[in-house]
Formats: structure tokens, sequence, C-alpha cells
């Protein structure tokens, strides 16, 4: 299988280029029909010649899509100098002198060309993405199960399940909104630790990023939907077949990860 490979170091930290790379806006210029404006597990993508792609991989560590005769991989390496991107792109190539010819002269060249352009957009986008509001999340886990929420408003996302959190206050950090965030919504503190899964960007200039949690009082008050319709503990199996808001749904695999 031919392959080719380019790099390029973006000046942004792994969270904001893995979010940015789950963008569909990304590749949706290059003729890609895209299932909606975020990259899940599963989805397929459907490029030019019926070309069919379903998606392996969204995560911190990159993100990956494969086909019968095509696949693409893009690897994140975290730098002392920012996030290293690595492409990878291999196919099956058409056997004999012309198939070989074909690959050399269009194949490889198309290839390059898109990924130069796209590695423009994604440097750019990163740039616009460190700067951008916060909302955070917390994936509370306790004996193995996870934590999520139904919201009630706005109608469009009513009923739907999310992680307790809310935007981040001016001049707050991250981790103390999570705390305040879950004594409004939950009624009860939690201890904050590492971020789990990519910023996932909600819009042009905002990010959900999700931190993981557990309750400071574990024998303590149960934790009550304040403003929300219901709460409820899940199992990482449970986690898939959830009705999340569209940028959580991004985040199943991480989640997973926490839970097992
Ligand atoms: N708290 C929380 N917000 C989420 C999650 N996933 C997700 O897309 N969001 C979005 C929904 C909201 O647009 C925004 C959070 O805003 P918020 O908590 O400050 O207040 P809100 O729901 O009233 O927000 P909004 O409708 O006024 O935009 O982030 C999640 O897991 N937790």
């Amino acid at each position: 299988m031919p392959e080719l490979r380019a790099s390029a170091l973006v000046d942004a930290p792994v969270a904001v280029v893995a979010g940015a790379l789950v963008e569909t806006s990304l590749i949706a210029g290059f003729g890609v029909k895209v299932p909606g404006p975020l990259l899940c597990l599963g989805d397929v993508l459907t490029g030019p010649l019926g070309v069919r792609l379903t998606v392996t991989r969204a995560d911190l560590s990159g993100v990956s899509a494969a086909g019968d005769f095509l696949e693409l991989h893009t690897d994140l390496v975290v730098t002392g100098a920012g996030t290293m991107v690595v492409d990878r792109v291999s196919w099956t190539t058409v056997g004999g002198v012309v198939g070989r010819f074909a690959d050399v002269t269009v194949g490889r060249g198309m290839a390059l060309r898109v990924l130069q352009k796209r590695s423009a957009l994604l440097a750019s986008r990163c740039a616009e993405l460190r700067e951008a509001r916060v909302v955070v999340g917390a994936a509370i886990v306790r004996d193995g199960r996870l934590l999520a929420q139904q919201r009630s408003y706005p109608e469009s996302h009513a009923g739907q399940w999310e992680l307790p959190g809310g935007r981040v206050e001016d001049g707050e950090k991250p981790t103390d909104a999570v705390v305040r965030e879950c004594v409004e919504e939950l009624g009860v503190p939690v201890v904050v630790g590492e971020q789990v899964g990519p910023d996932v960007p909600l819009k042009k200039d905002m990010v959900l990023r999700i931190y993981a949690a557990s309750l400071a009082e574990p024998g303590g008050d149960e934790p009550e939907a304040l403003e929300h319709n219901a709460v409820r503990w899940l199992t990482a199996d449970e986690l898939p077949g959830v009705d999340w808001l569209p940028a959580d749904r991004v985040l199943v695999p991480a989640l997973q990860t926490l839970l097992n």
C-alpha cells in the first residue's frame, strides 16, 4: 500500500488541536460529505469518486478514517514547542505500470495538496480556539459509573443528556468553575482531576472542556437535579446509547476509557 506522510508543528495544546480536528468544516471544503458539524466514532464520510470512509478514531491521540482502498490517519504528538500533527495517507494502488504512474502523478500530488491546505486551515483554527470561551463539564465517576443529567431547555435540547457544568466566568479558573457549577446544579461539592478528551468546539468562539471528578463527600448528600430534569449514573456500556448533546457524543470514547 503506498503511503504518504506529512507533518507540521501547531502552536497549541494537544486538547485544542484534537478538538479542531473533529470539526467537519475542516474537511468539508474538499468535497467530502459529512454527517454533522463534529466527527464522531463510527461516522461515515463520503468523498469524491464514491469513496466512503468510516471514522475509527477521534480522540486526544488524533483522528483516523478508513475505507476499502483508502486510509487517513492524523496522529498528535505532544512536544515542548506545541503539538506535532503527523498525517498519513495510504491507498491501494491499481496494479501495473499505468496504475503506478497514475499513483505518482495524480494520487500523491492530490494528497499532498489537500494535506498542505488542511494544515494551514488547522493552524488558523487552533489559534482561534486557543482564545475561545470555555464551558466546563464534570465527568463525575462513582463505583465505575458516570453521572449524566438531562436538560430541560431549550426546546431543541430538552430531554438530551449532558454533564454538569457551565460557562467559566471572567477571571475564574476552569477547575474552580467545575466546583461552583456542581454545587449550583447538583448541590454537592466535587474534587476535580485531569482533563478528559479534547476541547470540543461548540461554536466559533466556545469550547466544551471536561474534567474528571469525584464526589468530595462520598457518603454525604446524593447529587440532585436542581436545575435539570433528572440525573442518571451510567456504565461504560450504556454511554453510546444515550441521547447526548452533540458535543458530548464526541467525548463518549474518552468517557468510556475513564470508566474502564
Ligand atoms: N454544562 C454543559 N454544557 C454543555 C455540555 N455540552 C454542551 O454542548 N454544552 C453547551 C450547552 C450550552 O450551550 C453551553 C453551556 O452553557 P451554560 O451552562 O452556561 O448555560 P445554558 O445551558 O443556559 O446555555 P445557553 O443555552 O444560554 O447557551 O454549553 C455539557 O456537557 N455540559
